[in-house]
């Protein structure tokens, strides 16, 4: 299990473990963790430590420590830019010490020349509760500028290891090539801008084993976690074994959204794939002529799980077709408009709480700020608190959508995505997630095993994609279904 855990939660673990340990010991283990990942990814000779006045900055030493020690067989020139207060922790005094009985050479501000083969970033860790600014932002800017490989220690510098956010206002941070993160993983490196100032993540237990740690609030989702659904079909199915689905959506000028969250569906494995349009467009699908196009207005879904919202606009037909959806026990996927007109309508939010049948919502960071009541920028700033608290308002499984998209149910359960990438930053890729949550629950799969599920296989489709060559730049919705068909059944296999 790849566990996340929280500032508080890994400062809980630290202080249980320093009880037992003597003095300095997780310092030291994490400079030596950090001096082997730093020997794997050097590209050159030099390398640069930066060390701050907290305890991220005493690793930082240890780190120089053992790159440049008596005893290293690396023919590495070490030079430390030790950036600490007056008084240090005694682990970071002591770290110190080593590193200036060392061959490291110690400088007061940035050397000139970019030729540094490794930057290790060890300015500010976990501690980090401010903006950082003046000199120290210069410097921030000053290291990102010059585009080196950077390993940075537990945290890149200015990123909020809860959130993923550059703590802030006006905030920087660290653009790290490969962050090694101390004692449990982080949330905030795997979601919001966390992805993209982390680079590759490594875990560095410290030793400390997993049974010395508590269960963590937060995991990264993983197959493991939904594995128990991914069985090889039976040779005696039919397409009744395998669910209804019925996409509601389709305003004027809107048709395609629903298409291509039938397309969802259809290819990852539903038995018969309805599209109910707000305004019929069409008597087939000439491209996907499986999926049975269908008027919303009198459509009679029977046991179908329905995939309501995409395109559907805010017509009084839009209105009438979702009341309905809330007022029934199908299982449901709320996307897109429906998920507007339930944050204009506390009536509506009301319903959806207490009708007691499964429900998937999967807003963007928006339409989780409408039916939250605040900005985006809130929604942003704390996305695990944000699906957290939208899952337990609606007693619904949230899917927050976006870079580490973040999925959360009513018990408090909150998972992380890792798959997937800026190429799903594309029209049409959430109509296809939606209705994939669709085709999982059909076939049978619970609401949260639907929702991780079907966010880890479409992340996965558009890696695939971009694996072999076709994004992100330029990636579409429409090859997401394709794509994910096939990491479906290699995982089912
Ligand atoms: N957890 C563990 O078990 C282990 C933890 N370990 C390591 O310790 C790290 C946490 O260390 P930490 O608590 O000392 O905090 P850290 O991140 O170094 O920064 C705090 C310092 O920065 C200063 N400061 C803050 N903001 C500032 C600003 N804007 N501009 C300027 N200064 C600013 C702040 O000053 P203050 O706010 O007190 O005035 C304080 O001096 C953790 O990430 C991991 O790397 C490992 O050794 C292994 C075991
Ligand atoms: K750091």
């Amino acid at each position: 299990m790849k566990s996340l855990y929280s500032v508080a939660e890994i400062r809980n673990i630290e202080h249980n473990m320093a009880e037992s340990l003597p003095a300095g010991t997780l310092m030291q283990r994490a400079g030596e963790a950090a001096a082997s990942a730093a020997r794997a990814i050097l590209a050159g000779r030099k390398v640069l430590v930066l060390a701050g006045p907290g305890n991220n900055g005493g690793d930082a030493l240890e780190v120089a420590a053992n790159l440049a020690g008596a005893d290293t067989d690396l023919d590495a020139e070490v030079t430390v830019l030790y950036l600490g207060g007056p008084a240090p922790s005694a682990d970071s005094a002591r770290a110190l010490a080593r590193a200036r009985a060392s061959k490291a050479v110690f400088v007061d501000s940035l050397p000139l020349g970019r030729d540094w083969g490794l930057i290790v970033d060890g300015l500010f860790g976990i501690g980090l509760a401010r903006p950082i600014d003046g000199d120290m932002r210069a410097l921030v800017e000053a290291i990102n500028a010059l585009g080196r490989p950077v390993l940075a220690l537990d945290v890149p510098s200015g990123l909020d290891a809860d959130t993923g956010a550059v703590i802030g206002p006006d905030g920087v941070a660290i653009q790290a090539t490969r962050t090694i993160t101390f004692i449990g993983d982080k949330p905030g490196l795997h979601t919001f801008e966390g992805r993209d100032y982390a680079g590759q993540v490594q875990l560095a237990p410290l030793g400390i084993d997993p049974g010395q740690r508590p269960a963590a609030g937060a995991r990264l989702n993983e197959p493991a976690l939904f594995a128990r659904h991914l069985a090889p079909r039976r040779h005696n199915s039919h397409k009744g074994s395998f669910g209804d689905v019925a996409v509601i959506g389709g305003a004027k000028g809107m048709a395609g959204a629903p298409l291509m969250a039938a397309r969802g569906a259809l290819f990852t494995g539903a038995g018969r794939v309805f599209v109910a349009a707000i305004e019929p467009a069409g008597a087939v699908d000439f491209v996907q002529p499986e999926i049975m196009m269908r008027d919303a207005q009198d459509f009679d879904s029977g046991d179908a799980t329905l995939v309501i919202g995409p395109g559907m606009g805010d017509s009084v037909t839009a209105m009438r077709v979702l009341f309905k959806a809330l007022e029934g026990k199908a299982a449901l996927v709320i996307d897109a408009d429906a998920l507007n007109l339930i944050a204009d309508s506390p009536d509506l939010q009301g319903r959806l709480a207490q009708r007691g049948a499964t429900a998937i919502v999967t807003p963007h960071p928006l339409e989780a700020a409408r039916l939250l009541g605040v900005t985006s920028a809130v929604v942003q700033g704390d996305r695990l608190a944000a699906a957290r608290e939208l899952a337990s308002r609606l007693n619904a499984v949230v899917v927050l959508k976006g870079s580490g998209t973040v999925i959360a149910n009513a018990g408090g359960a909150v998972v992380i995505n890792p798959t997937g990438n800026a190429g799903l930053a594309t029209a049409g890729s959430g109509d296809v997630l939606a209705g994939m949550c669709g085709s999982l629950l059909a076939q049978g799969w619970q609401a949260w095993e639907a929702a991780i599920g079907a966010v880890w296989v479409h992340g996965a489709a558009a890696d695939r994609l971009v694996a072999q060559g076709s994004g992100p730049i330029g990636l579409t919705a429409g090859e997401l279904p394709l794509a994910a068909r096939a990491v479906l059944n290699a995982l089912a296999r």
